[in-house]
């Protein structure tokens, strides 16, 4: 076995499964699982790891930290492959272990630190604050380095923007959620009111561009059609709002939030710049360990799939979810990167091929509910693999 991980092997007949845990392909940990022991939740997390260890999806490989330095260029976290390249504020050190009275306690959020993407005013730094108003928030460069900074325990948490009303699904993020071992608990509905940001005095007649990130621009493209402007895109909004105060330029503004703008000493030109007024993104908050599902509120269970070949096989699978009056809030699909391409026989034993797909699910149901547990076990004979990216609260906005 050469990489890290759980390897399950499953004996229910002899009311007993095993685990294997392989740190660092040296340390072994072997887990006898009593059957009859297990909860029904237990029981259903049994039959559907095998399926997650065996399969091939995603990049099993962990970042290592090979180099630690300080770049200089301001207070971002970058994890670039595999490297550490800075983080956080001035530090030059290696990051220290931490030890147990560094871990925070989830019930005021104090001294958490939870890794977000872009610069201090981004909507995801909004989005951090929101869910743990007294964390630390450590800026990170790329979205991936959220998740290497959780997993680095650099920060304890990570907060990810996975779909917005306007712009629909960022689907570079439900990819990382794969490739990583990360687990969804929690989810952020944040309202979204941009603002048109210039340096003070600037009137709308003279701006010639508009810089911000892509996902605002979408958000605003008829107000900005209608200005006649070239569209620029930054890494997050509030870099948007840095270039515009720090390069001088009268005939350029930012789209950002009213924070960033006053953050980076910018006017306002515009309020509510959106195209439509209800402007929300949903963040997931990500940690190392998932939280223990309940039945005391509304749930929400996030997974994803793949699925055999045949006819229908898509509508089986979501009927599973029909059958038990189970709510299906979010669906998307992905191409599955290592296999493209599925190859079947049709009735003439000719070969076809199609295109293979992840099915990412996101449905109203906890995994403490048996219902979800069987929901679950019934799709298994649809799915080639099946994972469960986390189960969560509800955030109703
Ligand atoms: O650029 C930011 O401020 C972000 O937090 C990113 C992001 C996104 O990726 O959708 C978040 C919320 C807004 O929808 C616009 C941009």
């Amino acid at each position: 076995m050469g990489s890290d991980g759980y390897f399950c092997s499953k004996a229910p007949q002899l009311g007993f499964a095993t685990f294997q845990h392989v740190v660092n392909s040296r340390l072994s940990v072997n887990l006898r699982y009593d059957l009859e022991k297990c909860s029904q939740w237990e029981r259903c997390c049994l039959s559907v790891l095998p399926i997650r260890a065996l399969a091939p999806i995603g990049d099993e490989k962990k970042p290592i930290v090979t180099e630690v330095e300080s770049s200089g260029e301001g207070d971002k976290v970058m994890v670039q492959l595999n490297e550490l390249k800075e983080f956080h504020k001035d530090i030059n050190l290696p990051p220290k272990p931490l030890t147990a009275n560094d871990y925070p306690s989830l019930s005021d959020g104090s001294k958490m630190r939870v890794a977000y993407q872009g610069l201090t005013g981004a909507y995801s730094e909004d989005a951090a604050l929101k869910a743990y108003p007294n964390c630390e928030t450590v800026p990170c460069d790329e979205f991936e380095t959220t998740f290497k900074a959780v997993e680095l325990r650099l920060a304890d948490k990570a907060v990810l923007p996975i779909e917005c009303s306007i712009g629909g699904s960022i689907h570079h993020n439900y990819d990382l959620l794969l490739r990583h071992r990360l687990h969804i608990i929690g989810e952020v509905q944040l309202k979204v009111n941009h603002c048109l940001l210039a340096l003070s005095g600037v009137r709308k007649e003279e701006l010639k561009g508009v810089m911000s990130h892509p996902q605002a621009l979408i958000q605003c493209e008829m107000m900005l059609n209608d200005l006649g402007v070239v569209k620029v895109g930054t890494h997050d909004t509030a870099a948007a709002a840095k270039i515009v105060a720090s390069n001088g330029k009268r005939d350029t503004a930012a789209i950002a939030s009213s924070r960033a703008g006053k953050i980076y000493g910018l006017d306002i030109l515009s309020e509510e710049f959106q195209d439509e007024d209800d402007n929300i993104t949903r963040f997931l908050i990500l940690a190392r360990e998932p939280i223990i599902p309940g039945t005391d509120r509304p749930y929400k269970t996030s997974i994803v799939f793949s699925l055999q070949e045949g006819p229908g096989v898509l509508f089986k699978a979501l009927g599973v979810f029909a059958l038990r009056n189970i709510n299906l809030s979010k669906i998307e699909s992905r191409p599955l990167k290592e296999h493209p391409l599925m190859v079947v026989h049709d009735s003439n034993e000719e070969m076809v091929t199609y295109f293979d797909y992840l099915f990412y699910i996101d449905f109203e149901a906890s995994m403490a509910d048996p219902n979800a547990q069987y929901a679950l076990e019934n799709l298994q004979e649809y799915a080639r693999f099946i994972r469960v990216l986390g189960c969560y609260p509800v955030e109703r906005i």
